[in-house]
Parts: C-alpha cells; structure tokens; sequence
C-alpha cells in the first residue's frame, strides 16, 4: 500500500466520526475529522510527514518555515520539518499561538522564526479557512511572508474560496467528502 493509501485508511479509522457536532466556525456538521487522533500516532507522523513533503515539492511553493495556528496544525508542521531533515532539505517548523503568550517572552509565534521568512501555513482540517487566515494575519504582522496553505483534510466549506480570494494557494491532501465515503463505506 502506498504512503498515502495507508494514510487515507489511518484517518478513516482513527479521526473521522460521524454524528452532530459544532464546528469552530460556529456551523454544525454531521461529521468530524479529529485529525489529532492520527497526526499524533506514531505511524500517523512518519505518513504525515512524507505525503505532506511530497505535496509541497510538488506544489512548487517556494517556502523556508512551516506551520500554523496550535494546536492542530502543530504535528502536521512538526511531521513535515522531520520529513524535510531526513530528505536532505531541512525547512523548520513553528507554532502561531491563538492568543500572545501572558508571561515570559509574550510571544505568540513559537520556533524562533526569523522575520525574513517565507512561511507555509499549516492546517490539519479546513472548514471556513477562518483559522488559516488568523495564522497569516499573525505572520504577516510579525514581519514575514505567507507563500501558501497546506492542509491535510479540506472539507470543502467555503476555506479555499476565501484563500482564494486572499490570494493565497492552497494544497490539499485529502478531502472531507473522500474521507466521509471512505468512512461511510467501511461502516456498511
Ligand atoms: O477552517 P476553520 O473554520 O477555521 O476550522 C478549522 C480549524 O478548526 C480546528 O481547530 P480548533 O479551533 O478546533 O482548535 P485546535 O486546533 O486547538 O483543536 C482545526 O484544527 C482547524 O484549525
Ligand atoms: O471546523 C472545525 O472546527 C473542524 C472540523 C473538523 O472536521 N475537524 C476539526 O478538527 N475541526
């Protein structure tokens, strides 16, 4: 089975439920990925890494750091900066936090990433897009250049409409609707 076959079956099995639930954006859903639940396995790093690499070098975005808004993107971008080191071609990580840290150095963007960065925006799952443009209106604040978006899961609710609109380009690695049939066909 290739890399992300297996990663596809990992997220059917481990992350998506059905059912009612409330989605960040407020909206309801009668589905959810908990991506979580496979990024942080120890086999969901290793696929999450090398499917979500090869996405990148294939999109042709020309970035130096990935990640995005904690905490779901943070294993995503933790995956992909492991991935990159083991390829020879090592790109850092970094986390947005939601909110300026209260104590300490106050920070809300965590890895020491330097302001001339070209950053790539991390997501696990895209509804809105709402929280992919909190992190780009974060870096961008902070000094550094957003080049693109990658998520892992794009349920197609309007994210990359408004990406779009922003100019921004977004790779997707899976789907919300080939997850759900995947999902819906291994319940049958
Ligand atoms: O495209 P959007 O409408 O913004 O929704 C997607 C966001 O929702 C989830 O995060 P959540 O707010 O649940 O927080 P978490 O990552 O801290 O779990 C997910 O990890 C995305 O970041
Ligand atoms: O929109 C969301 O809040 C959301 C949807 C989803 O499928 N998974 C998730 O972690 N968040």
């Amino acid at each position: 089975m290739d890399t992300r076959t297996r990663l596809k079956a990992l997220l059917v099995e481990r992350s998506v439920r059905l059912g009612d639930f409330t989605l960040a954006s407020g909206a309801r859903s009668s589905y959810y990925v908990d991506a979580r639940r496979t990024t942080m396995s120890a086999e969901g790093q290793a696929l999450t890494g090398k499917v979500c690499w090869d996405a990148l070098r294939a999109s042709g975005l020309d970035f130096t750091h990935v990640g995005g808004l904690t905490m779901g993107a943070d294993p995503v971008a933790y995956a992909i900066a492991r991935e990159s080191f083991d390829r020879g071609d090592p790109h850092d990580a970094f986390s947005v936090r939601k909110q300026p840290k209260g104590h300490g150095t106050g920070q809300q963007v965590e890895g020491g990433l330097p302001t001339d960065a070209r950053c790539l925006v991390i997501e696990d799952s895209m509804t809105s897009g709402g929280s992919a443009l909190k992190a780009v209106d974060v870096l961008r604040d902070y000094g550094c250049t957003v080049v693109g978006i990658l998520t892992l899961v794009d349920r197609e609710e309007g994210g990359r409409e408004r990406l779009d609109e922003a100019g921004l380009p977004l790779v997707a690695v899976f789907t919300g609707s080939e997850l759900l049939e995947a999902a819906r066909a291994a319940s049958e």
